[in-house]
């Protein structure tokens, strides 16, 4: 049972673009915490788009306990938090209607991140950037996820609140026996966080 990414390469297409990615392997397994370290521009995003199935690799595998991860249907297993989560919700929908798409949360969850119900009347551009990135991990923390894929999610946030973050975030791992990859610049935070660190 795992995560894994096989002989990943990539490029994004067109304009001359050279290849992101050669040949990466990594493999994330349940309950695990890996870390995710590489200078700006080396492709950590890329990778994580790639093994929640935002970008198909040119060449190479995402296989999900041992299964391909485009056959997958419905919910996809492996969820992704992004740096900036403004721009990883419709900002001309609610956010309430926004959860809803992603079908049922877990009760408590909300509560537990502080999401205040109104919020859920809002629109993206009125929540702060740290209510809005709980509200995305509240959307990614779905029943039926295994992995999750968290991409200097708290760079933008000041140091209580990063600490209340990742506080919930390995407790739901341990209690879910969710893997984690956690990518980030802060090698003092890797250290602190994961089981393991990979560097791209
Ligand atoms: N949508 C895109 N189209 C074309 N090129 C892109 C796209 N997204 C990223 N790139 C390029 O791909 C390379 C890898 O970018 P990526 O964001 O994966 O790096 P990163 O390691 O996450 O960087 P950082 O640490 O600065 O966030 C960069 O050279 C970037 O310019």
């Amino acid at each position: 049972m795992s995560l894994e990414g096989v002989g990943l390469t990539f490029g994004y297409r067109g304009k001359g673009k050279k290849g992101v990615l050669d040949r990466v392997d990594l493999c994330l397994e349940p309950g695990e915490r890996l870390g995710l370290s590489g200078p700006s521009g080396r492709g950590k995003t890329t990778l994580c788009k790639l093994l929640s199935g935002y970008e198909r690799p040119d060449k190479g595998q995402v296989l999900v306990d041992g299964k391909p991860l485009g056959e997958y249907k419905g919910l996809c297993p492996v969820q992704m938090i992004w740096q900036h989560p403004e721009t990883a919700v419709d900002p001309l929908m609610k956010l309430g209607d926004t959860l809803k798409e992603g079908g049922p949360v877990e009760e408590g969850l909300l509560e537990a991140l502080h999401i205040q119900p109104a919020w859920l009347e809002r629109y993206p551009t009125e929540l702060s950037g740290g209510e809005l990135q709980r509200f995305c991990i509240a959307r990614a923390l779905r029943p039926g996820v295994k992995y999750l894929l968290c991409d200097e999610i708290t760079a933008m946030l000041d140091l209580i609140t990063q600490a209340q973050m990742w506080n919930f975030l390995l407790e739901q791992a341990e209690r879910r026996q969710l893997g984690l990859l956690i990518v980030s610049h802060n090698s003092a935070l890797l250290e602190r966080l994961c089981t393991r660190v990979q560097p791209l």
